[in-house]
C-alpha cells in the first residue's frame, strides 16, 4: 500500500510541522486551515508566523480551504485540538473518499468522555484509523531534530505504510497495534505535566516531580487497562517517553500552565495570556469524567481538574494527595 497523497487538518503548531514532515518525506501535502484568513496568511508569507514561526514552508506544499478538495488523500492527519474533532468528524463524512484517519490530536471529549477514535468509530465509520502520539514538540520536529512517535493501529498494513509515508531524516515513526493504550497516554500526559508544572512552581522540587511522574504512570497505566489498552504500551513513546518530554520543560504548554498556577498566577490571566493552554483545562475535565464513569481511580488527574475548576484550593489539594493513606506500591 502506497500512500503518497497526505492532507492534514488544521494549521496550528503540530498540524503545520506534521505538513512540513510529510513533505520531507517525499510526499504530496495538502494543508488544511480553518479559515481563509489563515491560508491567505501562508500562501504569501510562505511561513505560519502564528504557530511556528521561522520555519518555512516549501513551494510545493498545497494551501487548500476547501475541506472535499482536502479530504481527497490517501491518508488525512486531523491535528486540531480534540474537543472539535466530533465536529470535524460530522462535517467530514459526506465527503470522505476513502482516505485513511490519522489522529494526531491528544485529548478526551470533555462533554462524553469519549476518546477520539470512538469518536470516529461512530461519527466516521468508513475511515480506517490511526493514532499518531508520543514525545513531540512540534517546534523540534519541525527543525529537523530527532523525534521518535508512535503509530498505532489495528491494521498492522496501513501501520506499516504510514510509518514508510512520514519516516524521513531524524524523524522517526514506530509501529504499535495498541491504539487504545497509545490514545489514552497522550491524552493523560496532559493532566500530569500540568500537575507537575504545579509541584515546581509551588517550590515543592524535584522529588516530589519525579513521584508524581511515577504515580502519574499508575494513574494513567490502570485508565488505558480500563479501557482495554495494553500496560507495556505506556513503558513507550506514548506513555513515559511523552511524560519524560512534557513533564520535565516548560516549553510544554500544559507543564507551563500548571507552572504559572502554582506561583499563583490567575487562571484567567494565564488564558488570556496564552489561548493555547486552554485545550488542558478541557483535557483534565474530561479525563476526570472518564475515570469517574467507569470507576477508575486517578487521584493526580481528579486534583488537577478540581485545581482548575477553582483555583483557590490549590493548597488543600496538594496536602490531600500528599496525606492519601500509604500503601504497597502497584
Ligand atoms: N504543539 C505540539 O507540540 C503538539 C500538539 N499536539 C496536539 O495537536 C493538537 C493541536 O495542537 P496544536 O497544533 O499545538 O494547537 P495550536 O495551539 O498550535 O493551534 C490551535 C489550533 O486549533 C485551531 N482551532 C481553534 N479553535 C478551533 C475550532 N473552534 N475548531 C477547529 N479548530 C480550532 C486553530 O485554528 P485557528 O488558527 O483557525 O483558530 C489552530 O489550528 C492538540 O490536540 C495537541 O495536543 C500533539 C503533539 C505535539
Ligand atoms: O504533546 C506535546 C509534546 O509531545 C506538546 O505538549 P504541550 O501541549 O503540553 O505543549
Amino acid at each position: 500500500m502506497s500512500l503518497q497523497r497526505i492532507s492534514v487538518i488544521g494549521a496550528g503548531a503540530w498540524g503545520t510541522a506534521l505538513a512540513i514532515l510529510a513533505q520531507r518525506a517525499g510526499r504530496d501535502v495538502t494543508l488544511w486551515p480553518r479559515r481563509a484568513e489563515q491560508a491567505d496568511a501562508l500562501r504569501g508569507a510562505r511561513e505560519n508566523a502564528a504557530y511556528l514561526p521561522g520555519v518555512p514552508l516549501d513551494p510545493g506544499l498545497h494551501i487548500e480551504t476547501d475541506l472535499a478538495r482536502a479530504l481527497d488523500a490517501d491518508a488525512v492527519l486531523y491535528a486540531q485540538p480534540a474537543q472539535h474533532f466530533r465536529g470535524f468528524c460530522r462535517n467530514a463524512a459526506p465527503l470522505w473518499k476513502g482516505a485513511a484517519l490519522v489522529i494526531a490530536a491528544k485529548g478526551i471529549e470533555c462533554e462524553t468522555g469519549a476518546l477520539l477514535n470512538e469518536i470516529a468509530a461512530e461519527a466516521l465509520a468508513a475511515a480506517p484509523v490511526v493514532i499518531l502520539s508520543g514525545p513531540s514538540f512540534a517546534a523540534e520536529a519541525a527543525r529537523g531534530l530527532p523525534t521518535a512517535v508512535a503509530l498505532a493501529g489495528d491494521r498492522a498494513d496501513l501501520v506499516e505504510a504510514l510509518m514508510a509515508a512520514l519516516a524521513h531524516g531524524a524523524f522517526r515513526p514506530y509501529g504499535s497495534d495498541d491504539p487504545i493504550g497509545v490514545e489514552v497516554a497522550g491524552a493523560v500526559k496532559n493532566v500530569l505535566a500540568i500537575a507537575c508544572g504545579i509541584v515546581l512552581g509551588k517550590g515543592l522540587g524535584e522529588n516530589a516531580r519525579a513521584a508524581l511522574i511515577t504515580r502519574g504512570l499508575a494513574e494513567v497505566t490502570r485508565l488505558a487497562l480500563a479501557k482495554g489498552g495494553r500496560a507495556e504500551t505506556l513503558m513507550g513513546l506514548a506513555g513515559i517517553g511523552d511524560l519524560i518530554l512534557t513533564c520535565t520543560s516548560l516549553k510544554s504548554r500544559n507543564t507551563s500552565l500548571g507552572f504559572d498556577l502554582g506561583q499563583g498566577k490567575p487562571l484567567a490571566e494565564i488564558l488570556a495570556a496564552r489561548r493555547s493552554v486552554a485545550e488542558g483545562v478541557t483535557t483534565a475535565a474530561a479525563v476526570a469524567t472518564l475515570a469517574a464513569r467507569i470507576g477508575v481511580e486517578m487521584p493526580i488527574a481528579g486534583a488537577v481538574h478540581r485545581i482548575l475548576a477553582e483555583p483557590a484550593a490549590i493548597d488543600d489539594e496538594i496536602r490531600a494527595l500528599l496525606a492519601r493513606p500509604l500503601k504497597r506500591e502497584s
